[in-house]
Protein backbone atom coordinates (compact mmCIF):
# COMPACT_ATOMS: atom_id res chain seq x y z
CA UNK A 1 0.00 0.00 0.00
CA UNK A 2 1.35 3.42 -0.95
CA UNK A 3 -0.06 6.31 1.04
CA UNK A 4 -0.39 9.73 -0.58
CA UNK A 5 -1.06 12.98 1.26
CA UNK A 6 -3.47 15.66 0.11
CA UNK A 7 -3.57 19.37 0.95
CA UNK A 8 -5.87 18.50 3.89
CA UNK A 9 -3.99 17.10 6.88
CA UNK A 10 -5.07 13.52 7.59
CA UNK A 11 -6.95 13.10 4.29
CA UNK A 12 -4.98 10.43 2.43
CA UNK A 13 -5.21 8.27 -0.64
CA UNK A 14 -4.21 4.64 -0.35
CA UNK A 15 -2.94 3.07 -3.57
CA UNK A 16 -2.64 -0.68 -3.76
CA UNK A 17 -1.32 -3.10 -6.33
CA UNK A 18 -3.50 -6.20 -6.71
CA UNK A 19 -2.01 -9.67 -7.16
CA UNK A 20 -3.21 -10.71 -10.63
CA UNK A 21 -3.17 -14.06 -12.40
CA UNK A 22 -5.28 -15.92 -14.94
CA UNK A 23 -8.11 -16.33 -12.36
CA UNK A 24 -8.47 -12.63 -11.68
CA UNK A 25 -7.05 -10.52 -8.81
CA UNK A 26 -6.59 -10.51 -5.04
CA UNK A 27 -6.31 -7.13 -3.33
CA UNK A 28 -5.80 -6.15 0.30
CA UNK A 29 -8.44 -3.74 1.59
CA UNK A 30 -7.19 -3.13 5.12
CA UNK A 31 -3.90 -3.85 6.87
CA UNK A 32 -3.35 -2.48 10.36
CA UNK A 33 0.41 -2.84 10.02
CA UNK A 34 0.70 -1.12 6.64
CA UNK A 35 -1.60 1.73 7.72
CA UNK A 36 0.35 2.34 10.94
CA UNK A 37 1.66 5.69 9.62
CA UNK A 38 -1.94 6.90 9.24
CA UNK A 39 -3.06 5.66 12.65
CA UNK A 40 -1.22 3.20 14.91
CA UNK A 41 -3.40 0.31 16.08
CA UNK A 42 -6.42 1.39 14.07
CA UNK A 43 -9.50 -0.56 15.16
CA UNK A 44 -12.29 -1.01 12.62
CA UNK A 45 -15.64 -1.10 14.45
CA UNK A 46 -17.94 -1.32 11.46
CA UNK A 47 -17.86 -2.10 7.76
CA UNK A 48 -20.67 -1.00 5.43
CA UNK A 49 -21.58 -1.63 1.82
CA UNK A 50 -23.85 0.62 -0.27
CA UNK A 51 -25.14 0.59 -3.83
CA UNK A 52 -26.26 3.68 -5.75
CA UNK A 53 -28.45 3.10 -8.75
CA UNK A 54 -28.38 6.30 -10.76
CA UNK A 55 -25.47 8.24 -12.26
CA UNK A 56 -25.29 11.78 -10.83
CA UNK A 57 -26.69 10.82 -7.41
CA UNK A 58 -24.98 12.59 -4.49
CA UNK A 59 -24.81 11.13 -0.97
CA UNK A 60 -23.52 13.42 1.80
CA UNK A 61 -22.02 15.42 3.27
CA UNK A 62 -21.91 13.29 6.44
CA UNK A 63 -19.83 12.97 9.62
CA UNK A 64 -20.28 12.00 13.28
CA UNK A 65 -19.97 14.51 16.14
CA UNK A 66 -17.77 13.72 19.15
CA UNK A 67 -17.70 11.58 21.21
CA UNK A 68 -18.33 9.36 18.17
CA UNK A 69 -16.19 11.21 15.61
CA UNK A 70 -14.70 8.58 13.34
CA UNK A 71 -12.04 7.89 10.77
CA UNK A 72 -13.43 6.34 7.57
CA UNK A 73 -11.70 4.48 4.77
CA UNK A 74 -13.85 4.31 1.64
CA UNK A 75 -13.50 2.46 -1.65
CA UNK A 76 -15.57 2.14 -4.78
CA UNK A 77 -15.76 -1.55 -5.69
CA UNK A 78 -18.10 -1.24 -8.68
CA UNK A 79 -18.09 1.58 -11.23
CA UNK A 80 -16.63 5.00 -10.41
CA UNK A 81 -17.37 7.95 -8.15
CA UNK A 82 -16.15 11.44 -7.31
CA UNK A 83 -15.36 11.31 -3.60
CA UNK A 84 -15.05 14.41 -1.41
CA UNK A 85 -13.65 15.24 2.03
CA UNK A 86 -14.47 18.58 3.70
CA UNK A 87 -12.35 19.81 6.60
CA UNK A 88 -14.56 20.83 9.56
CA UNK A 89 -11.78 21.20 12.16
CA UNK A 90 -11.98 24.85 13.17
CA UNK A 91 -8.26 25.25 13.98
CA UNK A 92 -7.12 23.60 10.78
CA UNK A 93 -5.44 25.75 8.10
CA UNK A 94 -7.78 24.11 5.56
CA UNK A 95 -11.01 24.69 7.55
CA UNK A 96 -14.00 24.41 5.12
CA UNK A 97 -11.71 23.44 2.21
CA UNK A 98 -12.54 20.30 0.24
CA UNK A 99 -10.57 17.69 -1.62
CA UNK A 100 -12.06 15.52 -4.39
CA UNK A 101 -10.72 12.31 -5.85
CA UNK A 102 -11.98 9.81 -8.41
CA UNK A 103 -12.29 6.34 -6.89
CA UNK A 104 -13.14 3.40 -9.09
CA UNK A 105 -13.24 -0.37 -9.13
CA UNK A 106 -10.45 -0.09 -11.69
CA UNK A 107 -8.04 2.28 -9.89
CA UNK A 108 -8.66 0.54 -6.51
CA UNK A 109 -7.86 3.75 -4.63
CA UNK A 110 -9.09 4.16 -1.07
CA UNK A 111 -9.82 7.54 0.50
CA UNK A 112 -9.06 8.17 4.19
CA UNK A 113 -11.19 10.73 6.03
CA UNK A 114 -10.11 11.55 9.59
CA UNK A 115 -12.29 12.64 12.49
CA UNK A 116 -13.66 16.14 11.88
CA UNK A 117 -13.97 15.76 8.11
CA UNK A 118 -17.29 15.36 6.30
CA UNK A 119 -17.69 12.86 3.47
CA UNK A 120 -19.79 12.83 0.32
CA UNK A 121 -19.64 11.40 -3.15
CA UNK A 122 -21.25 11.51 -6.58
CA UNK A 123 -21.90 8.41 -8.70
CA UNK A 124 -20.23 8.89 -12.10
CA UNK A 125 -22.12 5.95 -13.58
CA UNK A 126 -25.16 3.78 -12.81
CA UNK A 127 -25.05 0.96 -10.23
CA UNK A 128 -21.93 1.91 -8.32
CA UNK A 129 -21.00 0.15 -5.05
CA UNK A 130 -19.04 1.46 -2.08
CA UNK A 131 -17.33 -0.23 0.86
CA UNK A 132 -16.75 1.73 4.08
CA UNK A 133 -14.53 0.91 7.04
CA UNK A 134 -15.31 2.90 10.21
CA UNK A 135 -13.37 3.33 13.47
CA UNK A 136 -16.69 4.00 15.27
CA UNK A 137 -20.07 2.37 15.15
CA UNK A 138 -23.04 4.29 13.76
CA UNK A 139 -24.70 6.53 16.40
CA UNK A 140 -27.91 8.16 15.22
CA UNK A 141 -27.64 10.85 17.89
CA UNK A 142 -24.14 11.86 16.63
CA UNK A 143 -25.22 12.16 13.00
CA UNK A 144 -23.85 15.33 11.39
CA UNK A 145 -24.70 16.68 7.93
CA UNK A 146 -23.86 19.59 5.67
CA UNK A 147 -25.47 20.50 2.37
CA UNK A 148 -23.75 19.04 -0.68
CA UNK A 149 -24.34 22.41 -2.41
CA UNK A 150 -23.41 24.72 0.46
CA UNK A 151 -21.98 27.92 -1.11
CA UNK A 152 -19.51 28.28 1.78
CA UNK A 153 -17.91 25.01 0.68
CA UNK A 154 -18.63 25.30 -3.04
CA UNK A 155 -17.88 21.76 -4.20
CA UNK A 156 -17.59 21.42 -7.98
CA UNK A 157 -19.50 18.18 -8.60
CA UNK A 158 -18.28 16.88 -11.97
CA UNK A 159 -21.68 16.04 -13.51
CA UNK A 160 -25.29 17.15 -13.11
CA UNK A 161 -26.76 16.19 -9.73
CA UNK A 162 -29.71 13.83 -10.28
CA UNK A 163 -30.80 12.42 -6.89
CA UNK A 164 -30.23 13.57 -3.30
CA UNK A 165 -32.01 11.96 -0.32
CA UNK A 166 -34.77 13.85 1.49
CA UNK A 167 -32.67 13.83 4.65
CA UNK A 168 -29.71 15.40 2.85
CA UNK A 169 -31.96 17.98 1.15
CA UNK A 170 -33.45 19.02 4.50
CA UNK A 171 -30.01 19.77 5.98
CA UNK A 172 -29.40 23.42 6.89
CA UNK A 173 -26.81 25.60 5.17
CA UNK A 174 -23.76 26.70 7.18
CA UNK A 175 -24.25 29.93 9.15
CA UNK A 176 -21.72 32.78 9.22
CA UNK A 177 -20.53 31.95 12.74
CA UNK A 178 -20.06 28.22 11.99
CA UNK A 179 -17.70 26.78 14.61
CA UNK A 180 -16.83 23.47 12.97
CA UNK A 181 -16.93 20.02 14.52
CA UNK A 182 -13.61 19.53 16.33
C1 LIG B 1 -24.71 5.58 7.78
C2 LIG B 1 -25.57 4.47 8.39
C3 LIG B 1 -26.90 4.43 8.15
N1 LIG B 1 -27.64 3.46 8.71
C4 LIG B 1 -29.09 3.42 8.41
C5 LIG B 1 -29.80 4.72 8.70
C6 LIG B 1 -30.81 4.81 7.59
O1 LIG B 1 -32.02 4.17 7.98
C7 LIG B 1 -30.22 4.05 6.44
C8 LIG B 1 -29.68 4.95 5.34
O2 LIG B 1 -28.84 5.93 5.92
P1 LIG B 1 -28.39 7.24 5.13
O3 LIG B 1 -29.54 7.75 4.35
O4 LIG B 1 -27.71 8.14 6.10
O5 LIG B 1 -27.34 6.57 4.10
P2 LIG B 1 -26.26 7.33 3.22
O6 LIG B 1 -26.79 8.61 2.77
O7 LIG B 1 -25.73 6.40 2.22
O8 LIG B 1 -25.10 7.60 4.30
C9 LIG B 1 -23.75 7.40 4.01
O9 LIG B 1 -23.30 8.50 3.24
C10 LIG B 1 -21.92 8.55 2.98
C11 LIG B 1 -21.61 9.85 2.29
C12 LIG B 1 -21.08 8.26 4.18
O10 LIG B 1 -20.01 8.84 4.38
C13 LIG B 1 -21.54 7.14 5.04
O11 LIG B 1 -20.79 7.07 6.25
C14 LIG B 1 -23.00 7.27 5.33
O12 LIG B 1 -23.22 8.42 6.14
O13 LIG B 1 -29.18 3.24 7.00
C15 LIG B 1 -27.11 2.50 9.51
O14 LIG B 1 -27.80 1.60 10.04
N2 LIG B 1 -25.77 2.50 9.74
C16 LIG B 1 -24.98 3.47 9.21
O15 LIG B 1 -23.71 3.47 9.44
Amino acid sequence: MIIENTEIDGVNIINSEPFCDNRGFFNRIFCQEELREIRPNMVIEQMNHSMTRLKGTVRGLHFQYPPHAELKIVRCVKGSIFDVAVDLRKNSPTFLKWHGEILSAENMKAFVLPEGCAHGFQALEDDIEMIYLHTESHFKESDGRLRYDDPKINIKWPIEVTIVSEKDMSTAFIKNDYGGVL
